[in-house]
């Protein structure tokens, strides 16, 4: 469950004196998510989400995604921007963590897509990459390509450990991802994490598209390219649902156009960020106490996707 941080009622209470939001009438720990800590706070004017920022956001990066919600939420995207105080603060502290108040948004997070929900949800990524074509801000990938490398090197032979060979495996990957990695392709601000759990839903409608805290300037192909490796499996990463993946294609070549250079590049940039995410889980895998109330999230199941991308390169055709 991803509560780090505890409020008290007390200091709940005082912090919404800030805000023109009533007054608290409720708040819920909320168990998803691995990030961050979150509530669910009933106020006698609406409902919020509370997000306390945890140890992978860093307070530096929060004014760029504030500022991307905001634009986000401007151009009519479903996406909750924060609320702004009194005095017109998004960004605030709480129990000694940088903290927001988040608008709620309704729908729920299918773990399971259809290939209609897979459509619309990609969809909606076109649409976020075409609303950025005129968002200054730029924030470097703090999980890009550059930092794959050192973070399999300081887990090195510990690798083994998760499954014998591991490290090979992913090194030997990797060397090949590296040397062909696209140079040229069109770049802009991407959400780097839109996974099922990231995209709330009303059947087959699209109701938020939430969790932007890996947000960064970088390849706009790259990030279909991670909601493929997350939508198209199940979650071992043994099998592939071909209608899903088309339906992300064809979703998002609704909202945005994919050049042919793009669309030759994804089976590379697929098998990137399964090494991106098989990383990181590695790397919580390793420094996450078993017994911790966090769930940790299987990284052989993105070495499997990994195994299949290196497999099937007519995945994208
Ligand atoms: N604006 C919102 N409106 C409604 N529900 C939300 C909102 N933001 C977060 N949630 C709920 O809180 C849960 C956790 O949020 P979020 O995914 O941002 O947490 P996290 O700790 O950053 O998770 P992750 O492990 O996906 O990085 C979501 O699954 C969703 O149920
Ligand atoms: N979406 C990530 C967790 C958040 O970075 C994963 O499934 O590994």
């Amino acid at each position: 469950m991803a509560v780090y941080t505890q409020v008290s009622a007390e200091a709940l209470a005082a912090f919404l004196t800030r805000y023109d939001v009533g007054e608290l009438v409720s708040a819920k720990g909320i168990a998803e998510g691995v990030e961050n800590s979150n509530y669910l706070v009933d106020t006698t004017a609406a409902r919020f989400i509370l997000t306390l920022y945890e140890k992978r956001v860093s307070a530096d990066d929060l004014p760029f995604f504030m500022a991307l919600l905001d634009h986000l939420a401007d151009k009519g995207l479903p996406v909750p921007p924060a609320i702004k105080d009194r005095g017109g603060v998004e960004i605030q502290e709480l129990a000694g963590r940088p903290a927001c108040l988040i608008r709620f948004l309704t729908g729920v997070s299918v773990s399971h897509p259809t290939p209609a929900q897979a459509h619309a949800a990609a969809r909606a990524m076109a649409d976020m990459h075409m609303a950025v074509a005129d968002f200054a801000p730029t924030r470097a990938n703090s999980m890009g390509i550059a930092t794959w490398r050192p973070l399999l090197e300081r887990m090195g032979a510990d690798m083994d450990a998760i499954d014998p060979g591991l490290f090979a495996r992913v090194d030997a990957a990797l060397r090949e991802v590296e040397a062909a990695w696209p140079a040229t392709l069109p770049v802009g601000a991407i959400h780097a994490d839109l996974f099922p759990d990231n995209v709330l839903m009303l059947g087959d409608t699209v109701s938020g598209l939430i969790d932007f805290y890996f947000a960064c300037t970088d390849v706009r192909a790259y990030d279909l390219a991670i909601m493929h490796s997350a939508w198209t499996f199940d979650a071992t990463g043994r099998t592939a649902d071909a209608a899903i993946g088309a339906a992300l294609l064809a979703g998002y070549a609704d909202g945005a156009a994919l050049s042919a250079a793009e669309r030759a590049a994804l089976p590379l940039l697929a098998q990137g960020a399964c090494i991106r995410f098989l990383l990181s889980r590695a790397w919580d895998w390793l420094h996450t106490p078993a017994d911790a109330l966090v769930m940790r999230k299987d990284p052989l199941a993105y070495a499997r996707r990994l195994d299949w991308y290196r497999t099937h390169p007519g995945a994208f055709a």
